[in-house]
């Protein structure tokens, strides 16, 4: 059984029937639309574009997939709207300062102009690319957010982070820069492949470890519904992880402290990336490794209960995701890849830990060495 949502529930007499969960941040606050087919309807999107012209940013992948349904929605909104697209490349290797060039190259050929509003059609990729390229053409357009991952729907089509990765270091290129809106369309999700779902669902995991105890039970009844696609399952999954990331963004926008509990598994997470190269795991694979480190530690140093690492387990387990770094990575590897981290301070790092009861965490750089060097034995071999 899903529980009624905590975002209001709006429904059109005339329209799919979809929640609104707003995210508070003064004069830059904006509304996360969530529901079935909302795309197609295009009267939510247009709402969200300012100016007369829209640039869609999508891949190679979604563009076959989305791009027309996305193009025809809007122009059946707003007639006189311009709209135009650029393909990119897909993968994670892509997010990088070469590609990101392709927008603008495009953006400047079509002579667009500071009123365009660009629009991210795609996975966690594409916004976060999207969101750079928005941030900083013609110092700044206006953006919208159309996620089609889970990955991109639970996280990171809210919140503001964009950026792309340089070869020393995953996402140290970018801005806090917020859209006008997000326009989840869960119809979009119908086409995701199963390892992409269970990629967005670590992120689920981990609201509830580091905050939610509710959604961490729930999930716990709940992970083989979201396995199968259950409509009702997967649309409460991404109301409450965007209620929780709304909330802690609206606390803290720039990470002065509330909001890096959000990196809970990144520091370990984005070193395996890094040391692969981007790409070869999927980012939520690589928190869901990351998350077990942390959590590993947290008992090392009798932080947490050794149960909640086994209920975290159980969930990654299910999920079929990843729970030990890729064959080769050693702890020296891990050790310095995680010293280049937005976290570390002076040369240290800091890290999200569990502390307490389920759904308690501390973003900390005091921690017990040795427990981090344990960790890294153990999960390295
Ligand atoms: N900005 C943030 O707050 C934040 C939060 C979490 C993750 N991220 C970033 O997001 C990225 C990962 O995002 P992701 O997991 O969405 O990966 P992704 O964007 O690479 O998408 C995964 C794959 O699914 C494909 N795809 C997307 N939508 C599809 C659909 N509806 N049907 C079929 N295929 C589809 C994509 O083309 C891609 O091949 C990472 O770079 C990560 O750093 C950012
Ligand atoms: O929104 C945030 O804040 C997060 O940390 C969400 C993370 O899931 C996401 O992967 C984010 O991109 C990581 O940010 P970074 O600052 O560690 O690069
Ligand atoms: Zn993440």
């Amino acid at each position: 059984m899903v529980p009624s949502a905590v975002a209001e529930r709006l429904a059109d007499t005339q329209q799919a029937a979809f929640t609104t969960v707003p995210v508070d941040l003064g004069d830059r606050s904006y509304p996360i639309h969530i529901g079935s087919n909302l795309l197609q309807e295009g009267r939510k999107l247009a709402d969200m574009i300012t100016g007369s012209t829209a640039l869609i940013v999508t891949n190679t992948t979604i563009a076959p997939l989305y791009l027309e349904r996305c193009t025809e929605a809007l122009k059946s909104a707003k007639p006189n709207l311009r709209v135009e697209s650029v393909v990119l490349p897909d993968g994670e290797k892509h997010k990088s300062l070469e590609v990101l060039q392709q927008i603008y190259t495009r953006a400047l050929e079509l002579r667009l102009d500071r009123k365009t509003s660009f629009v991210a059609l795609g996975g966690g990729v594409i916004g976060d690319m999207t969101g750079y390229a928005a941030a900083s053409y013609q110092r700044g357009v206006n953006f919208v957010q159309v996620p089609t991952t889970v990955m991109a729907t639970v996280d990171s089509s809210v919140g503001g982070k964009t950026g792309v990765n340089h070869p020393l270091g995953k996402n140290m290129i970018g801005a806090f820069y917020q859209p006008q809106g997000v326009l989840v369309d869960t119809s979009t999700l119908d086409t995701l492949p199963d390892r992409e779902l269970a990629s967005g669902l670590s992120e689920v995991i981990k609201y509830g470890l580091i905050h939610d105890t509710a959604l961490f039970e729930w999930l716990e009844g709940n992970m083989q519904a979201l396995l199968d696609r259950d409509e009702e399952a997967l649309t409460y999954a991404i109301q409450q992880s965007c209620l929780n990331k709304a909330r802690i963004v609206a606390l803290d926008e720039r990470e002065a402290g509330l909001r890096a509990t959000l990196n809970l598994g990144h520091t370990f997470g984005h070193a395996i990336e890094t040391w692969q190269g981007y790409g070869a795991w999927l980012h939520g694979e690589a928190v869901a490794v990351g998350t077990m480190m942390a959590a590993h530690m947290s008992v090392l140093q009798n932080w947490i209960e050794p149960s909640i690492l086994d209920r975290t387990k159980k969930l990654l387990l299910q999920a079929k995701l990843p729970i030990s770094p890729p064959p080769g990575m050693t702890p020296r590897d891990f050790m310095e890849l995680m010293a280049v981290d937005k976290k570390a301070q002076d040369g240290g790092i800091r890290l999200i830990l569990l502390k307490g009861p389920l759904g308690g965490c501390v973003i900390t750089g005091d921690f017990s060495k040795e427990a981090l060097q344990e960790t890294l034995a153990e999960f390295c071999h």
